[in-house]
């Protein structure tokens, strides 16, 4: 039993094992799966953003080349003043984000513009783009950081260039500015779940935009975040994770630095949010595996259970089936033993005798029979009791069994205080001596019989004897003969063994 428990205990064990390491892979190699997808889509999502802000800086940049161009070639007096409002009225339709178009003299006032508003202060000589260029030689564009438009309130970027005149001295701006809200509605277009972020930054690490707009975050700055001082020095574009600095949020972002102005979009979704499905999945499967495991435990309990049943029944019956043959076997040797003296019974010898005549007839072998009777038992009863006329009739018993113990003979209790001894393969002068030789053991055991003129018990035998062949069907005949030899026996004195003389035919 112990066996079978560390069997089905170490069955369990490794069902438990290999089913736990199946889950943990499964759950890993979707958690990888889950992870490889969202880095491809916010990859894509980023690189698109940086194409796509690349192509409005581009098309910013070219245009507002060519007006400080136009303005540089043909100056910025009175009398161009309509022409050059003319060709900024022409540009208007030329990108759908442009906010203003604006031309500053050397002093910072306001010489033209694409839209005038109700801006009062029209000279520009502290916004940050101007400074840049009043101190700044260069003639490349200069993508300055967010501010809030003078013309209509709005948030814009700036895109600006220096002017110069004829010797290459300062000469003003020309400086062109982008609706943020614009950038906004296009951000807000792509699904990065409910606190995903999508930001835009200058290669400095000044916050251009960023989506959900907060007006607070607009112009911060960044160069010292880990995108700053670590990914971007190592790579262009890749995938990092952070803790916001702003809302305190993990996100997993995808990077992309551009190439020609080295602005940065990054596009970011929350890491629970991202992992959600997933983790949902992971419990599910969870939930089902424990419960399969639970149904495999609770189910081998049973399995056990009905096992150690079974078994125990089929021990009961086993035990049940010894007892039964055991019973039997007392059963058998009941119907076949005489109780007082342990002799076979009557029936037994009625049996005996007519298989043994079988066995001689077919060996062609002659049989013999004793017809044994106790001398004066009915005096031995009266003078000793019954009790002990059933001792007597024992201690001849024993006696007999002993003479004959080492041969094939088989003696049986006939009735009262008669025996009968089957003597197979037997003839009538073999039988004699046996007879012979029992009725002298007896006397030598010395039993005392007061009524007996020998002072001791004795017996008086017939013998009967001849061919097997010839009492084949009338067995009986030779217990006959052997009841009148006994008879012969008594009546001539007792104590003797008479051969009956009588031919069996
Ligand atoms: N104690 C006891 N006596 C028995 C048993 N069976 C028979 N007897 C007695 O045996 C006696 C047989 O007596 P009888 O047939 O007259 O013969 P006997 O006294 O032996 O005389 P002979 O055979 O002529 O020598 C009877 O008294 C029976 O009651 C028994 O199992 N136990």
């Amino acid at each position: 039993m112990k066996k079978e428990r560390l069997a089905a205990a170490i069955f369990i064990t490794v069902v438990f094992f290999a089913i736990s390491i199946t889950l943990v892979a499964q759950i890993i190699s979707t958690r990888t799966h889950t992870l490889n997808d969202l880095n491809t889509n916010i990859s894509n999502l980023s690189h698109t953003l940086d194409t796509y802000s690349e192509g409005i800086i581009r098309q910013s940049e070219m245009l507002i080349k060519n007006i400080s161009d136009i303005t540089e070639i043909y100056g910025m007096g009175a009398d161009q003043k309509n022409n050059l409002k003319r060709i900024l009225s022409e540009q208007d339709q030329l990108l759908i984000q442009l906010n203003n178009i604006v031309i500053y003299d050397a002093r910072g006032d306001k010489v033209i513009s694409l839209r005038d508003g109700n801006s009062v202060n029209s000279n520009g000589a502290d916004r940050s783009f101007f400074i840049y260029h009043r101190n700044n030689p260069s003639r490349n564009v200069f993508i300055g950081p967010p501010v809030v438009s003078r013309t209509n309130g709005q948030w814009v970027l700036t895109v600006s260039r220096r002017l110069e005149d004829k010797e290459g001295v300062f000469n003003g701006v020309a400086v062109l500015t982008l609706n943020i809200a614009n950038f906004l509605q296009t951000y807000g277009k792509l699904d990065t779940g409910k606190e995903g972020t999508i930001a835009l930054t200058s290669g400095t690490g000044t916050l251009l935009i960023r989506y959900p707009f907060d007006a607070k975050f607009i112009g911060r700055e960044l160069s010292d975040s880990p995108l700053f001082t670590v990914y971007l020095k190592k790579s262009s574009a890749g995938i990092a994770t952070s803790v916001s600095r702003f809302d305190k949020i993990e996100r997993i972002y995808s990077f992309q630095k551009n190439k020609r102005y080295g602005l940065v979009t990054t596009v970011a979704v929350s890491m629970d949010e991202a992992m959600a499905s997933w983790r949902r999945q992971a419990e599910i499967l969870a939930i089902v595996i424990l419960f399969l495991m639970g149904c495999v435990v609770f189910s081998s309990f049973f399995i056990i259970k009905e096992v150690r049943r079974r078994i125990r029944i089929s021990k009961e019956i086993s035990e049940a089936k010894a007892s039964l043959a055991s019973e039997n076997a007392e059963l058998q040797v009941i119907a076949t033993e005489d109780a007082l003296t342990g002799l076979a019974n009557r029936r037994k010898f009625d049996e005996a005798l007519v298989a043994e005549v079988a066995k001689g007839a077919s060996n062609k072998q002659p049989i013999a029979l004793l017809l044994i009777d106790v001398d004066y038992f009915k005096k031995y009863n009266d003078n000793y009791g019954h009790i002990a006329g059933d001792g007597c009739l024992q201690a001849v018993a024993e006696n007999l069994k002993k003479t004959i113990s080492e041969t094939p003979y088989l003696a049986a209790r006939y009735g009262g205080e008669e025996f009968v001894v089957i003597l197979p393969e037997t003839d009538a002068d073999s039988a004699k001596h046996i007879a012979s030789k029992i009725g002298r053991n007896i006397k030598l055991e010395n039993i005392p019989h007061q009524q007996s003129p020998l002072g001791v018990v004795s017996v008086s035998i017939g013998v009967a004897a001849g061919s097997a062949a010839s009492l084949t069907g009338n067995e009986a005949m030779l217990i006959e003969l052997a009841d009148e030899a006994l008879y012969e026996a008594k009546s001539s004195g007792r104590d003797r063994v008479v051969i009956s003389q009588r031919e069996i035919t």
